[in-house]
C-alpha cells in the first residue's frame, strides 16, 4: 500500500491547503472532475462573469435615461459564453499543471473513497485502482446540485449550474426551478441573453432567507421582467426534450424549451465510504467538525462546502487557512467562526448582507434599532438615477452595538464591507460614522446616512 504524509480530497479550496511549506511532506491531491472545483469552473466566477456581460447588455439599453444615445444590439450569448470558459478553463489547465510539476505532490485523476481508518482507494481514470494510506487527510468535496424527485425521475432532460452555463445557445423559453442565489443570477444572465424566463419557488418571494425587505422588494423589482410561480412546487415534468411542461402543485402548467434546477445543493459525502474512516456526519450531510476543522476521525480534518454550515467560497477559503495551519501545528491549533459571514447576490440591483436581519433580530427576542437610507439621497445616487436602493442597519439602542446589515442597490456588495469590518472588530454604529471620513459625493454616503439615522 502506497504511502502519504497527507491527502487532499478535492481540487477546490482543498487545492488551496498545499503551499510550498508542505514540501517537505509526501502529499497527494486527487481529484475526480476539474482542478479550481465548482468556483472557478462552474460557480461564482463564471456567473459572476456573465452576470456582469448582462449587466453591460442593460447599461446600454438603458442609457437614454442618463441621455446618451446607443445601439442594444443584444449579448451575444456564444462569443460572451467563449470568452469566460476560455479563460476559465485555462486556469483550470494552469492549476492542474502546476500541481502536477511539483515533485513533492502526486496528482490521482479519479475519485476517491475511503476502505478504512486514513486509507482510501484512489479510483483512478487511467492505470487503475491504487491504496493508499495516509497520516493526514483532508476531506474537500465539496457539493452537488440537489435534483427532486420530480424532475430526476421524469427522464426528461434537464440542466444545473454545473452544465447550464457551457450551453450552445440561450433557450428561447427557459424554466428555473427554485429562487434563491442561483436562480435570481441566471435568471438576469439568460433574460439578458434573450430568453423568456419562469421562474418556480415554493416560497412566496425569491431570496427567502434575506431580510424581508431585501426579498420583497427585490421580488416586486424582478416581477415585471420574469413569470412568477411563487408558492408553487414542480409535482411532474412531461412533454418531450425541448418542448417541456411542468405541472405545478396548484394544477397550472408553465412551458419550457429548457429547465434549470437550482433548488440547492447537498454535500458530496454521502459518495466517500466515510464510516469506513470513522467521520460522522450531521443529519443533513455535512461532515461534522469541531472550530479546529478536525473530523471525529483522527488526523481526518474537513472543510468547504462538505462540511461548512455556510456554503460560500470565501468560507471554504478561511476554513482552507485554518486547516493549512492546523496540519503544521497541531499544539498551536487556530479556528475559524461562521458568525458573521457576508454574502452578496450579484443581480441587478447586487444584494449584499452581514449578521442579523431584522427576523432573527425578533425572533431572538433582541431590542434593536434600525437605521435606513436611500441611495436615492445621495449625490452619487442621484448621479446613477437611482430610485430603489437603499441601505438598512441594525444595532442594539444603546451601546450602538452593530447587529445586521442590508443593502440593495448598484455596488452593493463593495458598499457592505465597511459595515462587515465594524461587525468583525466590534466597532459600535456612532465611532464607524463619525469616526473615519466618508468620501464625497461617493456611493458610500448611503452607509453613512443608514449608520446616521440611528440616532433619529
Ligand atoms: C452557480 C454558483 C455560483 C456561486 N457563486 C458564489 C459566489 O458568488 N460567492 C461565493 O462565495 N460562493 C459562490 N458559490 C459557492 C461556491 O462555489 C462554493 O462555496 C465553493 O466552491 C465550495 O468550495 P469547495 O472546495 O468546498 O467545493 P468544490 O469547489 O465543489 O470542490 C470540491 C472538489 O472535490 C472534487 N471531488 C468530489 N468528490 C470527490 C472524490 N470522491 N474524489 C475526488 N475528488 C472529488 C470535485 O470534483 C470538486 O472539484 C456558488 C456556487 C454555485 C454553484
Ligand atoms: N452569490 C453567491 O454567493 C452565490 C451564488 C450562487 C450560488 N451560491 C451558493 O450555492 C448554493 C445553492 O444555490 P441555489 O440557488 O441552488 O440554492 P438556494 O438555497 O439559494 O435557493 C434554493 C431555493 O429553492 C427553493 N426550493 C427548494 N425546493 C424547491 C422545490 N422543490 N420547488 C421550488 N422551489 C424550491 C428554496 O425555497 C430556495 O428559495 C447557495 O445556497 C449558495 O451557497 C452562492
Amino acid at each position: 500500500m502506497r504511502h502519504h504524509d497527507l491527502v487532499v480530497i478535492g481540487a477546490g479550496s482543498g487545492n488551496a491547503v498545499v503551499d510550498d511549506s508542505f514540501a517537505d511532506l509526501d502529499v497527494a491531491v486527487v481529484e475526480e472532475r476539474w482542478f479550481g472545483g465548482t468556483c472557478l469552473n462552474a460557480g461564482c466566477i463564471p456567473s459572476k462573469m456573465l452576470a456582469h456581460t448582462a449587466q453591460v447588455a442593460r447599461t446600454v439599453a438603458e442609457a437614454a435615461a442618463y441621455d446618451v444615445d446607443a445601439a442594444a444590439g443584444g449579448l451575444r450569448w456564444r462569443a460572451a459564453r467563449d470568452r469566460v470558459f476560455r479563460r476559465l478553463d485555462a486556469e483550470r489547465d494552469k492549476g492542474r499543471k502546476g500541481r502536477r510539476g511539483q515533485d513533492f505532490v502526486t496528482v490521482y485523476e479519479g475519485r476517491a473513497r475511503f476502505t478504512g481508518p486514513r486509507t482510501l482507494r484512489m479510483e483512478r481514470f487511467a492505470g487503475g485502482p491504487v491504496d493508499v494510506r495516509a497520516a493526514q487527510v483532508v476531506v474537500a468535496a465539496g457539493g452537488r446540485p440537489l435534483v427532486p424527485p420530480a424532475v430526476a425521475d421524469s427522464g426528461l432532460p434537464y440542466e444545473t449550474s454545473d452544465t447550464v452555463m457551457r450551453i450552445d445557445e440561450p433557450p428561447r423559453r427557459l424554466a428555473i426551478l427554485g429562487g434563491g442565489y442561483i436562480a435570481a443570477e441566471l435568471a438576469e444572465v439568460f433574460a439578458a441573453a434573450g430568453s423568456a424566463v419562469t421562474i418556480v419557488e415554493k416560497e412566496q418571494r425569491l431570496l427567502g432567507p434575506q431580510d424581508e425587505t431585501v426579498a420583497q422588494r427585490f421580488t416586486e423589482l424582478v416581477r415585471p421582467r420574469y413569470d412568477l410561480r411563487l408558492g408553487r412546487e414542480v409535482t411532474r415534468v412531461g412533454g418531450s426534450p425541448g418542448a417541456l411542461r411542468l405541472t405545478l402543485d396548484d394544477g397550472s402548467t408553465a412551458e419550457a424549451d429548457t429547465l434549470l434546477v437550482a433548488v440547492g445543493r447537498i454535500p458530496n459525502s454521502d459518495r466517500l465510504d466515510l464510516e469506513a474512516a470513522g467521520v460522522a456526519t450531521h443529519h443533513d450531510g455535512r461532515v461534522i467538525v469541531d472550530r479546529h476543522q478536525r473530523t471525529s476521525a483522527e488526523g481526518v480534518f474537513a472543510l468547504g462546502d462538505i462540511s461548512s454550515p455556510v456554503p460560500l467560497k470565501h468560507v471554504a477559503n478561511r476554513e482552507a487557512e485554518v486547516v493549512a495551519h492546523n496540519l503544521r501545528h497541531p499544539d498551536d491549533l487556530i479556528s475559524c467562526d461562521h458568525e458573521q459571514v457576508p454574502a452578496a447576490v450579484f443581480t441587478q440591483p447586487q444584494i449584499a448582507s452581514v449578521g442579523l436581519t431584522e427576523r432573527q433580530c425578533r425572533d431572538r427576542g433582541l431590542d434593536y434599532a434600525a437605521g435606513t437610507a436611500c441611495y436615492a439621497d445621495t449625490a452619487y445616487g442621484w448621479a446613477m438615477e437611482d430610485t430603489t436602493g437603499f441601505c438598512k442597519v441594525l444595532a442594539e439602542p444603546g451601546s450602538g452595538r452593530l447587529l445586521g446589515a442590508h443593502l440593495m442597490g448598484p455596488q452593493a456588495a463593495t458598499l457592505i464591507q465597511p459595515l462587515v469590518v465594524a461587525l468583525a472588530l466590534g466597532i459600535d454604529a456612532a465611532t464607524l460614522a463619525r469616526r473615519p471620513y466618508w468620501i464625497h459625493p461617493a456611493l458610500t454616503e448611503v452607509v453613512d446616512n443608514a449608520l446616521r439615522d440611528l440616532d433619529r
